[in-house]
This record gives C-alpha cells, structure tokens and sequence, in this order.
C-alpha cells in the first residue's frame, strides 16, 4: 500500500482520463507499490474504461460529478486528458473543488503546455503541479518533469514527486517554461527513440535480413548502448568515437548523416516540439 513519505494516511488518485498516457501511469503505479483500490479513473470512452477494469481492477467513474474526495491531504486529481479539452473539465471540476473546500485534492496535469496559472484560474484552486511524464511509465522506466511555483507547500511537492518516481525517475524545473523543453525532449522523446528503431530495423529487412533478425539486432543495439551510455562517465560522443575506425563502415555512416545534417535536424525537430508546446499554452490558454 502506497504511502507517501512522512505521512501515515493512504493515497488515493483520481485520474480524470485513462488513455495512453494515464493507462501508462496507471500500469506502471499498481506494478510500483500502489493498489488498486488507490486508484479511480473518470474516463469519457466506455471500451477505454472497460478495458482498464479489466486489466488493472480499478474503479472507474462515470462522470465527473460523481467524484467524491475522501477530503484528506492525501487526495490526488491526475489529469491526463488532451490539451484541448482541458479548460472545460477543469471549469466542471471547479464546482467540486470548492466543495471541498480548503482539503481539495492536490491537482497533477500532466497536460502538455497547459500553464499553471491557466489551470488555477480555471479551477479556481492553487494546490496545482505540472508534470511532464513519459510512456517508459508503462514499465517503471519513464522520466517526469516537474514544476509548480511558490504558492506549493514542500509536502505537495514531496507528494507529487512521489507519485512520479513510483513510474521511474523526476527531474525538477525552476521556470515554467522550461517544461516546454521537457516535454520536447523526454515527454515526445519516446516517440523519436521508436521512430530511429523503425529505421534500423527496416535498414536492415532493406539489407537482406528477415524482420526477426533486423529487429533482435536493432533492439538489443539501442539497448546495449544505452547501457554502455548510462554506465559510462565519458561524453556520448567520445563513445561515437570509439565505434569509429578510420576509414571504416561507421565512418562511412556518420559521413552520410553529416552531408544530411542529421544532427542539426533532430535539433531543429526538438525545438518543433518546445515551440508547439509553448503555442499550445499560448492558444488554450485564452479560454
Ligand atoms: N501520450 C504521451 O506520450 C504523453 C501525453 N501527455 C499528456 O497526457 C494527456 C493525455 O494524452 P494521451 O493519454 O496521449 O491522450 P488520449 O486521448 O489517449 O487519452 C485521453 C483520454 O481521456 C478521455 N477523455 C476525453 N474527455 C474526457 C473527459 N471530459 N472526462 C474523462 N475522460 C475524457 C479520452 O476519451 P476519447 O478518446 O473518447 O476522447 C481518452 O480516452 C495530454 O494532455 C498529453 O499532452 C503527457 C506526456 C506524454
Ligand atoms: O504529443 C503530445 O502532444 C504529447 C505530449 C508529449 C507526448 N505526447
């Protein structure tokens, strides 16, 4: 049964939406200490919440007016819907909130760009934290930004870095903004990591192998050397180096991807993704 540090009562976590990213924390919390019976979801598509009863045993709520806070400190709202939708479930929750007057639960958004400023005009309510997760969650390896500004007390923090380091490691930002950087680097950073394994393994099937075999030699390879990366003080690049004889087979690799300019390209490609973030906070957070 999961407890947060210094503090005896049990945790219960609300998750209004259950879809890829709150299945992942879903998953990678009952498999890291928590228990079903911790955890409710309020999820809008009917297979979605099925299928996660099913799979994980939790409770699933049908709407959000059916929430009931248990009023204890220990009370989390995770909200783990789009962006988009964020302002108007926020205003829903808002009539709850202040029923629960000065116990309301804490509240983690793990909503890309939405702004903490935003959500607390929304919901009228200033126990907020921003959080910047990533699938690896799923399997207890995910990495989650955070930032919250000075109004959080050191115990809400304490508690939503606890929530997150059950699904793998945190990191803290001191500047709102740097968690469009965050979720640039590691909250879509899974995505680029997928997309690179897709083009060694059908390098690969394009060289001759079969899909098998392409695939057991790309995975095992990122995974070797991220390893090796993670173990070793050196720079990645000094490791680079080492793969690199002269006048050899990597060299005429990395000769390929500097005349395209791969690097500066996934630069550029990251830097995509911390302006969309920014944008989006820009845009939704009219409403
Ligand atoms: N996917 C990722 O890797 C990451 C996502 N995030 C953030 O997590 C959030 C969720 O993303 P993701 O899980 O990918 O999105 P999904 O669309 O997979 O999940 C959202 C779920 O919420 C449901 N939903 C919509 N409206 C409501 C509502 N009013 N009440 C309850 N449930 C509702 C959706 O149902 P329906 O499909 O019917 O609309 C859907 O099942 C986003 O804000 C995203 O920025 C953060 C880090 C990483
Ligand atoms: O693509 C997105 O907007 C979300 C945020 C980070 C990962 N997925």
């Amino acid at each position: 049964m999961m407890t947060i540090p210094q503090q005896d009562s049990q945790v219960h976590i609300t998750f209004i939406g259950g879809g890829n990213m709150g299945r992942a924390l879903i998953s990678g919390l009952l498999a890291n200490g928590f228990e079903a019976n911790q955890l409710s979801v309020i999820e809008a598509n009917a297979n979605t919440g099925l299928a996660l009863q099913s799979d994980f045993g939790v409770q699933i709520i049908g709407a959000l007016d059916q929430i009931a806070f248990n009023f204890s400190l220990n009370n989390v709202v995770v909200i783990a819907i789009k962006p988009q939708n964020f302002s108007k479930v926020a205003k829903d929750l808002n009539a709850k909130l202040k029923k629960a007057g000065s116990h309301g639960p804490l509240i983690l958004s793990i909503a890309a760009g939405i702004r903490i400023k935003d959500m607390s005009r929304w919901l009228d309510h200033t126990r907020c934290v921003r959080a910047m997760p990533n699938t690896p969650a799923l399997v207890g390896k995910g990495i989650t930004g955070l930032y919250a500004d000075s109004s959080v007390s050191s115990a809400d923090k304490t508690l939503a870095e606890a929530i997150c380091q059950a699904v793998g490691q945190t990191v803290w930002v001191n500047e709102e903004k740097l968690m469009d950087a965050v979720t640039a680097v590691s909250g879509s950073g899974p995505a680029y990591v997928f997309a690179f394994l897709e083009a060694l393994q059908s390098s690969g099937e394009k060289l001759g192998l079969d899909a098998g075999t392409a695939r057991q030699l790309a995975y095992a390879t990122l995974e070797g050397a991220t390893q090796l990366a993670h173990n070793s003080e050196e720079h990645a690049g000094v490791l680079r180096e080492r793969v690199t004889s002269k006048g050899g087979t990597t060299a005429a690799a990395l000769e390929t991807l500097k005349q395209l300019d791969w690097h500066a390209t996934l630069e550029k490609a990251v830097k995509s993704a911390n302006q969309r973030s920014n944008e989006m906070g820009d845009e939704l957070g009219q409403s």
